[in-house]
């Protein structure tokens, strides 16, 4: 089954401090959210992703912010199961096919879609959404290019979501609203589950 339809959202997490990495996870799987994206934006980023894939067994968990095949190496090693880059370059579209894992490449423009499509892909991030012209964009882009489909992520609200999943060539959607910075301070893991739970009732 494709990464896109597994559920309507992916977390997008940034881990602080490892040790909010299973709670978290926890508490997103038993809203209804089992694909989690850790990003390696942190220095704890590869390690919160080795403790998720280890302890959480419901959970999917992947790398996001791949930026290079040094990324993309690590990211397998501890445990990620499929990677999310932000933008795509040759190379390292080259590295993502070579390491075998599922990838969401990002894309942001007609061209980059198009390049990425000359390859053979068909499921990209649309990175950064709302920045780069958000529902609008995207449904333009059904029109000449209706075969390939996004997980739309950057800017994407609870509020906004559902406009997104309605688009025929949005398979989930990304966002960081299921784990506010201060619910994972405070260990507030109800509330993670509650923010899951409502986004996983989107579709
Ligand atoms: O770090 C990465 O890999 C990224 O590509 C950036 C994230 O996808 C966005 O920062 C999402 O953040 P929100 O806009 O708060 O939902």
């Amino acid at each position: 089954m494709s990464l896109l339809d597994l559920a309507p959202v992916i977390p997008v997490v940034v881990v602080d401090d490892v040790e909010t990495a299973v709670p978290m996870a926890r508490a997103l799987v038993a809203g209804g959210l089992p694909v989690i994206e850790v990003t390696l934006r942190t220095a704890c980023g590869l390690e919160a992703i080795a403790r998720i894939a280890a302890e959480v067994p419901g959970a999917v968990v992947g790398a996001g912010t791949i930026r290079t095949s040094a990324d993309i190496a690590a990211s397998v090693e501890s445990g990620a199961r499929f990677l999310v880059s932000p933008g795509t370059t040759p190379a390292l579209l080259d590295a993502f096919v070579a390491a075998g894992v599922p990838f969401l490449p990002g894309a942001a423009t007609a061209s980059e879609v198009m390049a990425l499509a000359e390859r053979g892909l068909d499921e990209l991030k649309f990175f950064p959404a709302e920045a780069a012209g958000g529902l609008p964009y995207l449904k333009s882009l059904a029109g000449p290019l209706p075969d390939v489909r996004f997980c739309p992520t950057g800017g994407i609200r609870p509020e906004t979501a559902r406009d997104y999943l309605a688009l025929p060539n949005v398979g989930c959607v990304g966002g960081t609203w299921l784990t506010p910075a201060d619910a994972l301070a405070s260990g507030d893991w109800a509330r993670v589950e509650k923010l899951a739970a409502e986004a996983a009732a989107l579709r």
